[in-house]
């Protein structure tokens, strides 16, 4: 349930109850301006918001209840100066159960398709890195401003994860078949300013404050719009591609298990989690 807890003003702050965490306060927290409409939802899992099981159970959450709110609009961000999401916790692929990998599996699935098949516009606030599942939350959206300086891409055949169907034909409409083919096979990382020359962000900001105005202009363009022909619109050239994925799940999540659970996979992620230390020293 969305719990109001203050109303500075016109701005009202609502938070989800839920699981603790290692970082401060609620995994996602749901601002929303009671005069626009518009729900600013901060991803809040520090440090880097890695997309663990119940991190994305508390997404699909906060979509649902933003529904039933009947919001106009939706910017996704984060409260990192450095990191929009930095994808799959990859401890869950670290010799998981089975049990375990399938949820989250389709738990990644099922964030994908709620995001995607928001009824209200959505714009993804890239104020930091967004690799892999990252790129993901923010291939879901309508819109998507990134403040320069930063990374954004699907990684994860450079981690030795196959790019599941869905998500490619998801990459492949954003930015056109031959980028998306070229990008998802090489696993290229893209800066802030190519993620613009080729289309996978809309428009760049220098910071989170010019990108905020950015993102508020993009949902004020359908401030005087019918939302059902709007959202009908949307969810007609959607719908097909989450039915899509919702056939194929199951195959989906087994090819995903078999990749995972692959001893190679396994040594080829232990190197990448150490590669990710190193870079430390
Ligand atoms: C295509 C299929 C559909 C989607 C599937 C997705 C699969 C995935 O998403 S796999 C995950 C892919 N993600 C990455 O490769 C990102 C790896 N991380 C980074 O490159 C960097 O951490 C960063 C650029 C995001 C941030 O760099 P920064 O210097 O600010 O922070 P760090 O010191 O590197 O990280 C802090 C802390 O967080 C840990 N960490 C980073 N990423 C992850 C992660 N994805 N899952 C879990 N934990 C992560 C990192 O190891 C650090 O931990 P310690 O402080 O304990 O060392």
């Amino acid at each position: 349930m969305l719990r109001k807890i203050a109303n500075p003003a016109r701005l009202l702050t609502f938070q989800r109850t839920m699981a603790s965490t290692a970082s401060t306060g609620p995994l996602v927290r749901t601002e929303l301006d009671s005069q626009t409409g518009y729900a600013t939802v901060i991803l809040n899992r520090a440090p880097v918001n890695s997309l663990s099981l119940e991190f994305m159970a508390e997404i699909i959450k906060t979509v649902d209840e933003l529904e039933r709110s009947k919001i106009r609009g939706m910017i996704l961000t984060s409260p990192s100066s450095k990191v929009f999401c930095a994808g799959l916790d990859v401890l869950e692929m670290v010799n998981p159960s089975e049990d375990r990998l399938r949820s989250v599996w389709r738990n990644l699935q099922d964030t994908w398709a709620k995001l995607y098949g928001t009824s209200f516009p959505t714009v993804a606030l890239i104020n930091g890195h967004a690799p892999a599942g990252g790129c993901l939350l923010a291939l879901t959206c309508e819109y998507r401003i990134m403040c320069s300086n930063f990374s954004i891409g699907l990684n994860e055949t450079q981690l030795g994860l196959a790019v599941p169907p869905w998500l490619q034909k998801t990459m492949r409409n954003t930015v056109g078949s031959r980028e998306a083919e070229i990008a998802c096979i090489k696993g290229t990382m893209f800066s802030s300013e190519e993620a613009l020359k080729i289309g996978l962000v809309d428009e760049l900001a220098a910071d989170k404050g010019e990108a905020m105005h950015k993102a508020c202009n993009y949902l004020d363009t359908f401030k005087n719009m019918s939302p059902y022909a709007r959202s009908a619109t949307k969810l007609l050239l959607r719908n097909k591609k989450i039915e899509d994925m919702k056939r194929a799940r199951e195959d989906d999540i087994d090819r995903v298990v078999k990749n995972v659970m692959n001893s190679d996979f396994q040594a080829g992620l232990a190197a990448y989690l150490q590669s990710l230390k190193d870079r430390k020293k």
